[in-house]
């Protein structure tokens, strides 16, 4: 039965590798092109060390083909250290006018091991590891758990979950699976169920995919003064653990001296030899040496030099046995422990226990290496974030990224599986959601990190930002759509850079350090789009796609989710392990930056959007940015004068009012209702939680704001007051249909205290073309206001005002917001007093549309009685003449002007104008001719792109991920 199983498995997973390693090649030619040497200062000549070359086997390449190999030994974002087999030391001499590239070559020593070990599994009949086979491939149940005696903690803080798991792996059998949620102390589990083991006498190899996750451990287990040995080569390693390291421990042996003399013998003997001696003629020795040679002589030498070769690896080898034997932690990567290495040396049999951290992003194969050498496995990590990485999608559809851990997880359920359920990391908010979604509910926030927020660090300002674990920067119906490039599978989005970047001021601002922040998007192209904008500023902020991240936690994450376009198109967004992870990185707070609207179609996602919007606080993109126009406005055509026969003939143009002056005297304050029941107040009574854009908001619960809005614009009020406990997303709706019915709508006041205003907009003379005939000259200044039913955006008839653009009323909103700010700043803080909350000056900047002034009722009467007036002249206040038939209608104001006047750049719609062009820019990420600026923006980011490839690569090769090491064994 195991057999058949185990041939199937083992046949299976070849067949897989090899898939794998032909995608990998096939990737390596891809991100060849881009790796130039000459980008690099290069280091020359780099001699390898001792034992052969161990690190990622490089070529060396110029036009004519491949001038030598070498391995890598160290990799900075300036600097390739490579170093080149000795023979090509002195034949290289590289050009630094010339272009080299460098490509990395098949690591072949990798899937070498990983083939050795599914064959040895094949063949395996007996011995220490056949009833973990067993239980592992063959589906045999564990053997019942033996009894153990009560145990006294390492570590007397572990809370029950941990004490529970420790217990359980100790007295399991053959396999215990510890299932770390994030931040519940996984590894802290597994230092104590180590140290444990090694008190009851046990030999524990302990092994991890990656090196960094191995040097990890042997951190945290030299804490407690163990005695433990890290395989691998010193290169590779931190160099705090270095002295950990087979190697330093060999160098402090007791043999170290007897091999230290052989290694000299070697070298002076050597130095005779006539081939090495004219590399060092240098040498004063070699010189008086080389009189004598003759062809007996050098094959004596020659036969000296390989007794010592031999000697010295007998002592080497006793040596390294000795110290391993010693040990009671062997650790390495998963590969590393590869018995055509050090472990060879040590008996069948020698370790009792088997560990694997971080199990759940090993690919299987590896995992095999280490697991045959014992009779009992611990699989430590969690199958809800990353599986192990691959290249080939083909391989990992096939069951090349299931990892060991997810596999047994799946068939064995509980019986073999401890979840640790303390989370020591997140807000209780943001642990939340990744326990609902992930966890089935069952993690808990410890005290000391239940409510901690970003404001409780010290250096931290009180600000509302630091106080929110959960934030949604909601670009729905705000036309920030993503890009479009049709050559590349990559997704970008300027509009959300500029929320990520705005919101990282804002936190930087109240003293959140940038290297506290994360900045995470599941899509290439964003990521360099965000460096572009933010490198420069904040260089401690890490900005990454998701994966650099595993294991590590910040203090805030800022998500940016991308996607956003009219289809309501997902695509592939990040898979939910990935969204898990990037959510969870985060200690006080968590903002989510994406249009909720098309995020909301990738399942998922939506329950992150959803417990965002009932849990956290969520702002519409308008509050941050003021020159986006409404997506629902950006595809209608611009409204189109001529029912000039319909206009009534009306009085004087006023003259335009100047700046800050556009509040009449004399004017009544709009309607407020300080400490009274605020006339929104019913709103509240249906407050919804689904997420959605304008279209989804119209289909729900906002159905009740809209008709609470249109009753409003119908009314003879200008102001409509919206209660502080409307919950955000409630909030967001108003905002957003106050925007598409071109009505003013503001927040003000700070956390639970925030409320929205809603009020009707005043144009500022010369005002828009007049109501149509017979209207009350009372009537609200706003398009029809639609019907709950209504699906479409509003559709101004012919007998409407139709004439008001509502990109212009925008924009005149935003410049009578600056124009006041600007009063206010003149007129010092008494001016401010007068109507709405005064908010905090910081946030002000930062958001641009924050408290203004309130239209009064007689800047109506004045807007209307423009209205009327204006006939067929133009726009242009100061010109008579007719545009009945040869006017022109600017997009940008909606007025009409004489063909002397009609350039936006004349009749003073320039700034809009080019503004409008901007949006335009973000929006489609298209740039129009003449704006001369396409140079400067889509070549970085190509450039970037590339940068980015190679970026990822050289992050793979520094081995933080799924380690390719390749250590020759000597
Ligand atoms: N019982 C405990 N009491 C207090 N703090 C704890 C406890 N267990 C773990 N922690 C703390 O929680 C943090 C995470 O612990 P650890 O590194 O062991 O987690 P992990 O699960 O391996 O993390 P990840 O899986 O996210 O890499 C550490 O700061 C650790 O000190
Ligand atoms: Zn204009
Ligand atoms: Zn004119």
């Amino acid at each position: 039965m195991t057999s058949a199983a185990v041939e199937s498995f083992v046949t299976k997973h070849l067949d897989l590798l090899e898939l794998e390693r032909d995608a990998e090649v096939e990737e390596r030619s891809a991100v060849e092109q881009v790796r130039e040497v000459n980008r690099f200062a290069f280091r020359l000549p780099l001699v390898t060390g001792r034992g052969g070359p161990r690190g990622d086997i490089v070529g060396l390449y110029d036009e004519s083909g491949q001038l030598a190999t070498g391995i890598l030994t160290r990799i900075t974002p300036k600097l390739v250290t490579v170093a080149f087999d000795e023979s090509h030391d002195l034949q290289l001499s590289l050009d630094r006018e010339n272009s080299y590239r460098l490509l990395k070559l098949a690591n072949d020593i990798t899937y070498k091991r990983l083939k050795k070990a599914l064959i040895t599994l094949k063949k395996y009949h007996s011995g220490p590891a056949s009833s973990l086979i067993e239980v592992l491939l063959g589906g045999a149940a564990p053997c019942p758990a033996s009894e153990i005696p009560p145990l006294t903690f390492c570590n007397a803080s572990l809370d029950a979950s941990q004490k529970e798991a420790v217990l359980f792996a100790l007295s399991q059998k053959e396999l215990a699976i510890i299932h770390g949620p994030p931040g519940t102390g996984k590894t802290t589990t597994v230092v104590e169920i180590i140290l444990q083991a090694v008190k009851q006498g046990s030999k524990v190899l302990c092994c991890a995919p990656s090196n960094i996750a191995v040097d990890n451990l042997v951190e945290r287990l030299a804490r407690w003064k163990q005695r433990i040995v890290r395989l691998g080569h010193p290169a590779r390693l931190l160099e705090s653990i270095q002295r950990h390291s087979l190697d330093a421990v060999l160098a402090r042996s007791d043999g170290a001296q007897i091999v230290a003399d052989i290694r000299r013998d070697i070298d002076q003997v050597s130095e005779c030899d006539p081939a090495v001696s004219a590399l060092r003629a240098a040498c004063a020795s070699a010189l008086k040496n080389k009189k004598t040679q003759d062809k007996r002589e050098r094959s004596d030498f020659r036969n000296e030099i390989r007794l010592l070769r031999k000697e010295l690896k007998e002592r080497e080898e006793a040596a390294a046995l000795q110290s391993l034997t010693a040990a009671c932690v062997v650790l390495a990567t998963n590969t590393g422990a590869s018995l055509d290495g050090p472990l060879k040396l040590l008996p069948d049999g020698h370790f009792d226990i088997v560990v694997i951290d971080e199990c759940a992003q090993a690919l299987e194969a590896s995992c095999w290496i280490p697991l045959l050498q014992a009779r009992k496995c611990i699989l430590a990590g969690d199958h809800k974030q990353l599986p192990p990485t691959t290249v080939s999608h083909k391989a990992a559809l096939a069951g090349l990224s299931l990892s060991l851990m997810e596999r047994l997880a799946e068939e064995h359920g509980g019986s073999t599986v401890r979840t640790l359920t303390v989370q020591y990391r997140m807000h209780g908010a943001i642990m939340q959601w990744a326990s609902q979604a992930l966890y089935r509910g069952q993690l808990t926030a410890h005290p000391s990190v239940a409510r901690h927020l970003l404001r409780d660090l010290p250096g931290v300002a009180a600000t509302e930002e630091t106080g929110l674990p959960l934030l949604l920067v909601d670009t729905a119906g705000c036309g920030l759509f993503e890009l479009e490039e049709e050559d590349d599978q990559s997704k970008g989005n300027p509009g959300e850079v500029r929320l990520v970047s705005l919101h990282v001021q804002a936190l930087v601002d109240a003293g959140v350090r940038a290297g506290d922040i994360a900045v995470i998007t599941p899509y290439n192209l964003q990521v360099d789009l965000l460096r572009q904008s933010l490198a420069h500023r904040h260089p401690e902020l890490e900005i990454k796609s998701v994966d650099g991240f595993q294991g590590r936690e910040k203090e805030a994450v800022i998500l940016s989710f991308v996607r956003s376009n009219r289809k309501g198109e997902v695509g592939f967004l990040a898979e939910d392990r990935r969204i898990n992870v990037a959510v969870t990185r985060a200690r006080r707070h968590v903002a989510v930056v994406c249009d909720s609207h098309t995020v909301s179609n990738h399942a998922f996602l939506k329950t992150l959007v959803d417990y965002f919007t009932e849990h956290g606080e969520v702002r519409t993109a308008f509050e941050y940015l003021d020159d986006i126009v409404p997506e629902n406005y950006s595809h209608e055509s611009p409204q189109v004068h001529g029912q000039a026969g319909e206009k009534p003939q009306g009085s004087a143009v006023p003259a335009r009012k100047a700046p800050g002056s556009q509040q009449p005297v004399g004017a009544r304050p709009g309607r407020k209702k300080p400490g009274g029941v605020p006339l929104g107040s019913k709103a509240h009574a249906q407050p919804s939680v689904n997420a959605g854009g304008p279209e989804g908001a119209r289909r729900d619960g906002a159905d009740h704001f809209r008709a609470m809005i249109a009753e409003f614009v119908a009314s003879e009020e200008t102001q409509l007051e919206f209660p502080a406990s409307l919950n955000s997303h409630d909030r967001m709706r108003v905002h957003q249909i106050a925007e598409e019915l071109g009505l003013r709508h503001d927040s003000s006041g700070e956390g639970k205290e925030r409320f929205i205003t809603v009020s009707k907009r005043v144009l500022p003379a010369p005002a828009a073309p007049p109501p149509p005939a017979g209207t009350d000259s009372k009537a609200p200044v706003c398009p029809e206001t639609p019907s709950p039913e209504q699906t479409e955006p509003p559709i101004r008839g012919p007998g409407s005002r139709d004439q008001l653009d509502l990109r212009a009323l925008h924009l005149e909103r935003l410049q009578r917001a600056r124009g006041r700010q600007e009063q206010q700043t003149r007129e010092g803080p008494q001016a401010a007093g007068s109507g709405l909350r005064k908010l905090p000056e910081k946030k002000k900047k930062a958001k641009g549309l924050t408290a203004m002034d309130l239209p009064a009722e007689e800047d109506f009467d004045a807007l209307v009685s423009a209205a009327i007036k204006a006939d067929n002249t133009c726009g242009l206040a100061k010109c008579t003449a007719s545009v009945a038939t040869l006017g022109q209608l600017c997009q940008h104001c909606g007025r009409r002007y004489c063909l002397s006047h009609h350039l936006p750049e004349i009749h003073g719609c320039g700034e809009r104008a080019h503004t409008h062009a901007r949006q335009r820019i973000s929006r489609e990420g298209v740039l129009y001719a003449g704006s001369g600026t396409k140079d400067r923006s889509l070549d970085p980011a190509k450039r970037a792109q590339l940068q980015r490839r190679l970026d990822r690569k050289l992050d793979e090769l520094t081995g933080q991920r799924r380690s390719k090491g390749k250590e020759k064994g000597k």
